[in-house]
C-alpha cells in the first residue's frame, strides 16, 4: 500500500493568502504532501497558483509534493513544462483515472479518487493508489457535499479500500480530536482543510496527528531491525543512534561502517574512486550490518539502489524515511567537507528531488522542527 504521512493539508481557496504561499508556508513547517484545491478560482488564476508552487517545490528538492485536485488538464500543462506533479485527485464527476493515466508525464502520477458511499468504495479505478472517504461530518469547505458517514462509515469505506490496496484518506470537517478514533477505523492519512488553516502552528498539529497515527499503528515492532533513510542532513544518523540505544539494539552507520573499512573518510573514498567505488562499498557492507537486529542508519543515496532496498527487505528490517524538509537539511548538512555530494545547492536539491519517490516507498517520520531525541520518544511511544 502507498505510504502516506499522518497529515494531509489541503489549500483553502477562500483565504487571502495565495495558493502558492499556503503550499510553500505548509512545506516550511514541515508537511511533505499538500494538495493543490483551486476550486472556485477561475482557470487562469489556479494556474499561475500551480505553476508557482511546482515551480518552487522543483527548486527546493521536491518539497512539498504537490496533488492537484480536479484538474487534470492543469496537472497535464504542469507536466508538459517539466513540472510533474506528485499525483492527481479525482472527484466521482471527474476525468477517470484511467484515462488520467494516458496523458502525457503523468503515467507515475499518484492517483486518487473521492468515494462517498457503499459502491463507490468497492468500485475504485484500478489506476488509483489512494483514495479519499468521507465526509467524515459536515463541512463548510464544500459545497454540496454528500451525506457525512461517520465513523461507522469510515470503518467500512477504509476496510473496502484496504482490500484494493488503496491507501484511504479520512476527509470532511477533521479536527485533532478525531485523529485517534480516524487512525482506529482504519485510515492511512487525514485530509484536513478547516483545521490546518485555523491554527497559527501547523506543525504543532502535524506532530500531534503523528503521534496519534505511531499509538494505533506503531511504525515497526519490538526487537525489530529498522533501518532508517532519507536525505542527507535529514538527521538519519542522529535519529538511529538515539533510536538504538532506547530499544538496547547495536547502531551501525552505513557510512560509519564504510569509513571503519577502508580506513579513510567518506570524501577521500570519493576522491579516490568516484561515486561508483563508494556505491559499490555501501552495498558491500549493508548485507553484514542488517544479519542482527539493530537501527542501521543508511547514507543518503543508498536507498536509491534497489539491491539495497532488497537487502533491507529480506532481513526483515522495517524501513523508516525521515522525511525532513530538504532546506532544513541543507542548512545542516550543505558543505560540510565530508559530504560530497552537499557542496551546491541546486544540485543538492535536485538530487533531493529524484530520490524521493525512492524514500517515500516507506513509512515516514516527519520531525516538524523537534529535536532527535524528541522523535524517538514519539516513535515509542506505544
Ligand atoms: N531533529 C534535528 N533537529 C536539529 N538538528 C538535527 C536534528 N537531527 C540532526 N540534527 C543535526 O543535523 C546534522 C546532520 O545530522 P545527521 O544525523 O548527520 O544527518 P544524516 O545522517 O541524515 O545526514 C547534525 O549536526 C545533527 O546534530
Ligand atoms: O547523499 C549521498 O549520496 C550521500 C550521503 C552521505 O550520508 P548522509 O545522508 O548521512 O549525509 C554519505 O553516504 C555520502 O556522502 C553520500
Ligand atoms: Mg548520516
Amino acid at each position: 500500500m502507498l505510504s502516506l504521512p499522518p497529515l494531509y493539508p489541503i489549500t483553502d481557496a477562500s483565504l487571502v493568502e495565495p495558493l502558492s504561499a499556503q503550499i510553500r508556508r505548509l512545506g516550511e513547517a514541515g508537511f511533505p504532501l499538500v494538495q493543490f484545491r483551486g476550486k472556485p478560482l477561475g482557470a487562469k488564476e489556479q494556474w499561475i497558483e500551480l505553476r508557482t508552487a511546482l515551480a518552487e517545490a522543483a527548486a527546493n528538492g521536491g518539497w512539498p509534493m504537490v496533488c492537484v485536485n480536479d484538474r487534470a488538464d492543469l496537472a497535464l500543462l504542469a507536466a508538459r513544462e517539466g513540472l510533474v506533479p506528485w499525483g492527481l485527485h479525482l472527484g466521482q464527476g471527474d476525468l477517470p483515472a484511467a484515462e488520467a493515466k494516458r496523458l502525457p508525464g503523468l503515467a507515475e502520477a499518484h492517483l486518487g479518487a473521492s468515494t462517498h458511499e457503499a459502491g463507490e468504495w468497492e468500485a475504485v479505478d484500478a489506476a488509483c493508489d489512494h483514495a479519499g472517504v468521507g465526509p467524515f461530518r459536515g463541512t463548510r469547505t464544500k459545497a454540496g457535499h454528500a451525506a457525512p458517514i461517520g465513523l461507522e462509515g469510515l470503518r467500512a469505506g477504509c476496510a473496502a479500500l484496504r482490500a484494493q490496496d488503496l491507501a484511504p484518506v479520512a476527509i470532511g470537517g477533521l479536527t485533532l480530536a478525531d485523529a485517534a478514533a480516524c487512525f482506529e477505523a482504519g485510515a492511512e492519512s487525514l485530509a484536513m482543510v478547516g483545521e490546518v488553516h485555523r491554527t497559527d502552528d501547523p506543525a504543532a498539529l502535524g506532530w500531534e496527528v503523528q503521534r496519534q497515527r505511531w499509538r494505533v499503528r506503531p511504525p515497526f515492532r519490538r526487537g525489530q531491525g529498522l533501518a532508517i533513510v532519507g536525505g542527507s542532513g535529514a538527521g538519519k544518523t542522529t535519529l538511529g543512534r538515539e533510536l538504538a540505544r532506547r530499544l538496547a539494539l547495536p547502531f551501525h552507520d552505513l557510512d560509519g561502517a564504510i569509513e571503519a573499512r577502508e580506513g579513510r573518510p567518506v570524501a577521500a573514498i570519493f576522491s579516490a574512486g568516484g561515486e561508483s567505488a563508494f556505491r559499490a562499498l555501501e552495498s558491500a557492507l549493508l548485507p553484514d550490518l542488517l544479519a542482527t537486529p539493530a537501527v542501521v542508519a543508511l547514507g543518503g543515496g543508498a536507498w536509491e539502489s534497489p539491491v539495497n532496498r532488497e537487502a533491507v527487505r529480506t532481513a526483515g528490517f522495517a524501513p523508516l524515511w525521515l522525511a525532513e524538509a530538504p532546506a532544513r537539511a541543507w542548512v545542516r548538512a550543505g558543505q560540510d567537507p565530508n559530504r560530497p555530494l552537499a557542496q551546491d545547492r541546486a544540485a543538492f536539491m535536485a538530487r533531493w528531488a529524484a530520490r524521493q519517490p525512492a524514500w517515500s516507498l516507506a513509512p515516514m517520520a516527519l520531525a516538524f522542527g523537534h529535536s532527535s531525541r524528541e522523535l524517538a520518544s514519539a516513535l515509542l511511544d506505544w
